[in-house]
């Protein structure tokens, strides 16, 4: 099944809630909208669903006009953050509700109905809790339930929202992975709603990041990740520090770190850069351009250390992640003096009123650096 949305437009009094949205998805993909608050992952989800529809735009099914299709006949099944189970029906009964209100013609026999139950309660891990009601089940079994009901249809487009919103963390985490086996089983096309970045990142084939009604970026989680496109993606993915670069006679420069190389041509005289928290090295060698910075704070957690080094010719605190084995291996003390650089960063250039251009990135690596 492959999804097409051409320029999609909601409004909600005046509101812009979706901005000409345009994404294809693949057959059997795993697609996650990821975004804040407020951004119109809900919105983009409900007109799939068929509770919703844009002002303006087109969405095409296998090249047929989904938009002009009934909600009931668009093959769709989904599952939303507050269990909509009916807390009357037993799991089964739940499971089978689709397939029992369906017109005669269309309707399984019970002998089928009871078969495909089945079926479903052992892929979604309840054999022998059939009988129960919603009440007598966890939160994460009840989401499974739901999710068995949204399958039972046989839909070939599920759409998920927040499914694990309302979980405790550690069950987000194992129904996460148990989701994504299933998809590798099903490989049925799938549209994810989250504003967790984890979840996201490590669910979906696909990430597409929304802001403001807006896709900001499409990529695989590597790319989202590694190659952010605009510094909204760069800020609302992962942490980051962020700094201002300034072109200098001698090529770019911020405090002591100098990246090499200028992909604007001296197009441009300032620029934002952004560095995550594992990509600054510690103790570089004084040959080497770099921060003279103090250590000032370190925060074990777990297998990872966060450190807040000052770094005085920025006259701010980058924030360093490194394993915490590397602790007693650099000798790492708070109040110890260090020079550290980037291995990466994504710059993006600013006009001369020191507005961000987001279409101006330059994606540099120390690796790239021309070794003297
Ligand atoms: N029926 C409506 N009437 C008016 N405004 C609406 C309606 N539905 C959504 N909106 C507005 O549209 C914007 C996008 O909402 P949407 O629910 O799509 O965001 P979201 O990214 O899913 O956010 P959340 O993560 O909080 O669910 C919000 O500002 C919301 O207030």
């Amino acid at each position: 099944m492959t999804l097409e949305l051409f320029r999609l437009n909601r409004r909600f009094a005046g509101f812009h809630a979706l901005n000409d949205v345009s994404l294809a998805i693949a057959p059997g993909e795993f697609v996650a909208l990821l975004g804040p608050s407020g951004s119109g992952k809900t919105t983009l989800l409900r007109i799939l669903a068929g509770l919703d529809y844009p002002d303006s735009g087109a969405a095409l099914k296998d090249g047929e006009d989904f938009l002009a299709t009934p909600a009931r006949e668009r093959r769709v099944g989904m599952v939303f953050q507050h269990y909509a189970l009916f807390r009357h029906l037993t799991v089964v009964e739940n499971i089978a509700f689709g397939l029992r209100v369906r017109p005669w013609r269309q309707r399984p026999s019970r002998a089928k109905i009871h078969e495909r139950v089945d079926r479903l309660l052992a892929r979604v891990q309840l054999e022998g809790l059939g009988g129960r009601y919603p009440s007598q089940l966890s939160g994460g079994q009840r989401q499974r339930v739901a999710l068995a009901r949204a399958l039972a249809v046989e839909p070939d487009l599920l759409l998920l929202d927040e499914p694990f919103g309302a979980l405790d963390a550690q069950v987000r985490v194992a129904l996460r992975r148990w989701l994504r086996e299933l998809h590798e089983e099903l490989r049925l096309t799938t549209v994810f709603v989250t504003h967790d970045q984890e979840e996201a990142l490590e669910l979906a084939d696909r990430v597409v990041v929304m802001n403001r009604g807006r896709i900001e970026q499409v990529g695989s989680p590597e790319v989202i990740y590694q190659q952010p496109a605009t510094p909204f993606v760069c800020e609302f993915i992962g942490k980051v520090n962020r700094f201002a670069v300034r072109r200098t006679s001698v090529g770019w420069a911020a405090g002591g770190w100098m990246p090499e190389g200028d992909p604007w041509e001296g197009r441009f005289a300032g620029a934002v850069a952004y560095v995550r928290p594992e990509q600054l090295r510690l103790a570089v060698p004084a040959t080497e351009p770099a921060w003279e910075a103090r250590l000032r704070h370190i925060y074990l957690a777990g297998s990872i250390a966060h450190l807040e080094l000052h770094v005085p010719s920025l006259d701010q605190v980058l924030e360093v992640d490194v394993a915490s084995e590397d602790l007693s291996r650099l000798g790492l003390q708070p109040g110890m003096d260090l020079r550290l650089a980037p291995r990466s960063a994504v710059l993006f250039a600013q006009d001369p009123a020191g507005a961000t251009l987001e279409h101006e990135r330059w994606i540099w690596h120390e690796r790239d650096r021309v070794h003297a």
